[in-house]
């Protein structure tokens, strides 16, 4: 279909009994900004490897700009940034830019890139030479070796420190302002937050949100509700707390002199402050405040590892 950058349908991936992609509908639309987010084994690689063609899917499709993957790349439409694959060693960044730019069928001048990729000042460096956080820079440029129409990055800012992160996303964001589809896996919330305009969840393979950083924190309906309970006013029971409705995590930390800070994630904070009341605590100082995407994140993760752990131990 036309306007549609990428699309997976229904698709699943296992590596013997993990089912590492499960059962993924997803479609990128033209000069959006995505985040992948995901605890660690979630699927975001091998969505991504899916994505580019570089693993099959065992059910399902997945295309790029409406034909396979393998199309799409060699047509010079798709640029990525990977975790895996080394770098060729023995020239120097400027030649393996210049290289990049030449192989792309439609390749920008390689000054242009390092310029954008603000890599100019160690063009001249042995690529075997770099730290971990310019390696990943000089990745960066080979994605945007070309005018690609999608660009993927696999965890793009591991390694930069926190200024060369923001020159990072800066020439991101200069390459979505010229319209093009940039869709990055990261476990940096705030980056999601802040850079991508549509965030997605993913938990052992499945889509768990897609949506706006706005939309995930809403529908995780997350708050924190913190308060304290006082030895003087009875005696506190953490399985008890445990059982409150809405409540998705809990940490109590308790002081010699009988008080106990409670801080609850819950999924419905009404709902978990009545019920304290209905078992008959007396909290003190209640506080309920919002989460960020950060938290919104641990909320929905949080609760989809119980339901289906529940389920394990029903099978
Ligand atoms: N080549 C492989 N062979 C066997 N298992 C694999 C392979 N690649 C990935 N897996 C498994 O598939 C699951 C998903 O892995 P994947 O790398 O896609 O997750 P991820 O979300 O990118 O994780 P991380 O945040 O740790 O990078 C994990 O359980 C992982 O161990």
């Amino acid at each position: 279909m036309s306007g549609e950058v990428a699309a997976f349908r229904q698709v699943s991936k296992s590596y013997g009994k993990v089912k590492a992609v499960n059962g993924l509908d997803l479609t990128l639309y033209p000069g959006q900004t995505v985040a992948l987010l995901g605890p660690n084994g979630a699927g975001k690689s091998s969505s991504l490897d899916l994505l580019l063609g570089l693993r099959e899917p065992d059910q399902g499709t997945v295309t790029l700009f409406g034909g396979s993957p393998r199309a799409a790349i060699e047509a010079g439409r798709v640029g990525a940034m990977l975790q895996s694959g080394g770098l060729m060693s023995d020239v120097k960044v400027r030649e393996l830019v210049q290289l990049a730019c030449d192989v792309h069928p439609r390749g920008h001048k390689p000054a242009e890139v390092l310029r954008e990729a603000g890599i100019e000042e160690i063009a001249d460096r042995r690529v075997d030479k770099l730290s971990g956080g310019q390696e990943q820079r000089v990745r960066f440029a080979l994605a945007i070796a070309g005018a690609n129409d999608l660009i993927v990055l696999d965890e793009p800012t591991t390694g930069m420190d926190v200024s060369v992160r923001q020159q990072f996303w800066a020439a991101m964001r200069a390459q979505a302002d010229q319209g093009r589809t940039v869709l990055f896996a990261t476990h940096y919330l705030e980056e999601a937050d802040s850079i991508a305009d549509r965030v997605l969840v993913l938990h052992r393979g499945r889509l768990l949100a897609d949506g706006s950083s706005a939309d995930i924190k809403a529908r995780a309906g997350a708050r924190r509700v913190s308060f304290e309970l006082h030895a003087a006013d009875g005696f506190v029971d953490e399985t008890e707390l445990r059982a409150l409705p809405g409540l998705t995590s809990l940490d109590v930390s308790g002081s010699a002199d009988g008080v106990r800070t409670v801080r609850i994630r819950a999924m419905d904070a009404d709902a978990l402050v009545a019920g304290l009341y209905r078992s008959g605590w007396y909290p003190r100082g209640i506080e309920v405040t919002s989460l960020g995407l950060e938290q919104a994140f641990l909320t929905i993760t949080e609760a989809a590892e119980a339901t289906e752990s529940a389920l394990e131990n029903v099978r």
